[in-house]
């Protein structure tokens, strides 16, 4: 099961970012950076996997976040038929735009929700999930729009955000591949069976 993805993370370089004092092991990837280039047999994998998993029945948008949600997304998109609607980082100040902001382990930005509407029965996908600090913020703020979440799925893992987002909101995240990732590189520690 995702195997490619898995052997391709173990390939994975990892660099240092430092935000606020500390430094983060940051591993380059073709799913989450699109660095060196994407298979397209590894989005396959993913889409195959999250269609399979039976959450895309009665969904009206797939939601995913700017920048590497969008692949993900839009594989998922051309075989299920359902469209697509992405959260940006840019201000576009259309009437009942939704502001939130995000910080990660290595940045700290604005996102802004547009197009989504009350009543939405909505499936995220993401790249990564690492610290939760995207998709905590994003969850409450579709919570208090009224959006209805069928599914989360972030591809890669790291870390305890998804733990941390189930304890604080009470949604399940799905992470297809978990990994460990230190200044010597990636190991894959467990995923979906
Ligand atoms: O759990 P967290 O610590 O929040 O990390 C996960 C987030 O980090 C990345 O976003 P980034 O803003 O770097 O966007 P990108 O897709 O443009 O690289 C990724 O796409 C997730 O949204
Ligand atoms: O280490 C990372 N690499 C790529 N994207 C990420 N998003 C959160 N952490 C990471």
């Amino acid at each position: 099961m995702l195997e490619k993805l898995k052997k391709s993370l173990k390939e994975a370089p990892v660099i240092q970012k430092e935000c606020d004092g500390q430094t983060y092991n940051y591993f380059i990837h073709p799913i989450s950076d699109g660095i060196p280039e994407t298979d397209p047999a590894i989005l396959e994998e993913i889409a195959d996997f999250i269609i399979k998993d039976g959450k895309t029945g009665g969904i009206d948008k797939i939601v995913t976040v700017e920048a590497m949600g969008i692949p993900i997304a839009t594989a998922l998109s051309l075989k299920t038929g359902i469209p697509v609607s992405i959260i940006r980082k840019r201000a576009y100040g259309l009437d009942g735009e939704i502001e939130l902001s995000q910080s990660t382990g290595y940045s700290k930005g604005s996102l802004f929700i547009n197009g989504l509407d009350k009543g939405d029965r909505i499936l995220i996908v993401d790249d990564v999930i690492s610290t939760g600090g995207t998709l905590l913020p994003l969850l409450e703020k579709l919570g208090e729009a009224g959006i209805d979440i069928a599914g989360v799925y972030c591809v890669i893992g790291r870390g305890s955000g998804a733990e941390f987002v189930k304890e604080k909101t009470g949604v399940d995240v799905t992470v297809l591949v978990d990994i460990d990732v230190s200044a010597d590189g990636v190991s894959v520690i467990g995923g979906v069976k």
